[in-house]
């Protein structure tokens, strides 16, 4: 489904988080959220799942996100929060089936679609060995996992993981957007925020790159992650370089010489 988004506002306190934020996504892509902390970027991510009161347009295909109730919510959109402790002491396996919960009554036992949703979203994050395991006793990378497992679960068009590759052993980093792409082969509409720059320029279809509330720039990574941008943006100087497989960038300084040392 087509995501679209006109002059989104969110002001939490007295503070404009964000501001008169526009864009359009079509389905079947992996898009990126870019930004240096405190941009805003959790706080579009909350306001697209209902979180927070937010004034603006959005649409996720014919429906307007601001108007459903959370019942519909669920069948349309999976959030990866950027908090991530998990509460309960349930099994791996038992966590990831929360995720299929909008799909079947509560005490329904899952059925074979539920099981075979549960067994995918667990491989593509490389849990079902875990399966078993408690999931309060696992490692903090391994419980992002598992929460990721679960939105995966949901099968919903839009899946929304605010810093899903945070904690992450580089191999799960590269599974995990390599899911992202195969999900989003499916038709889903994918929004990540990342900060690792190698990450999103490999990839993601198009990223969005938010500064202090406000739309920066938006586009394919090649441009948008350009020199001048991460100079301009997140204050760096960055090492870009290209290989077989698209764009590496490495910051490798402060673009402000009199905090360098
Ligand atoms: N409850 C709140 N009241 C006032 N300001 C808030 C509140 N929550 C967040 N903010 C401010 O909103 C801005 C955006 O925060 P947000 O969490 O969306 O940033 P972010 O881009 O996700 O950052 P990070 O990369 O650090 O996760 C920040 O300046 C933050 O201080």
């Amino acid at each position: 489904m087509n995501l679209h988004i006109d002059s989104l506002s969110v002001k939490l306190g007295k503070r404009q988080v964000l501001d008169a934020i526009s864009f359009d996504i079509e389905p079947g892509q992996v898009i990126g959220l870019l930004g240096p902390n405190g941009a805003g970027k959790s706080t579009l991510m909350r306001a697209l799942n209902g979180h927070i009161a937010a004034e603006g347009a959005m649409q996720l295909g014919e429906h307007d996100l601001a108007a459903i109730g959370p019942a519909q919510r669920a069948h349309l959109i999976a959030y990866l929060p950027q908090q991530r402790t998990i509460g309960w002491r349930l099994s791996v396996r038992d966590l990831v089936a929360l995720g299929r919960l909008p799909w079947r009554g509560f005490g329904q036992r899952p059925n074979a679609r539920d099981e075979a949703a549960i067994a995918r979203a667990m491989a593509m994050v490389d849990i079902a060995p875990l399966a078993r395991r408690v999931a309060t006793e696992l490692s903090g990378g391994e419980q992002a996992r598992v929460l990721m497992a679960r939105a995966i679960a949901q099968e919903t068009p839009l899946l929304i993981a605010d810093e899903p590759a945070s904690g992450l052993d580089a191999a799960h980093q590269i599974m995990l957007m390599q899911s992202l792409k195969r999900l989003a082969a499916e038709g889903r509409t994918v929004l990540v925020s990342l900060h690792d720059l190698t990450l999103a320029a490999r990839w993601c279809d198009e990223v969005i790159l938010l500064n202090e509330g406000k739309l920066a720039a938006l586009g394919k990574p090649e441009a948008v992650l350009s020199q001048a941008n991460l100079a301009r943006i997140y204050g760096v100087t960055a090492h870009r370089a290209h290989d077989e497989n698209g764009l590496i960038i490495a910051p490798v300084g402060l673009t402000d010489t009199s905090s360098s040392g």
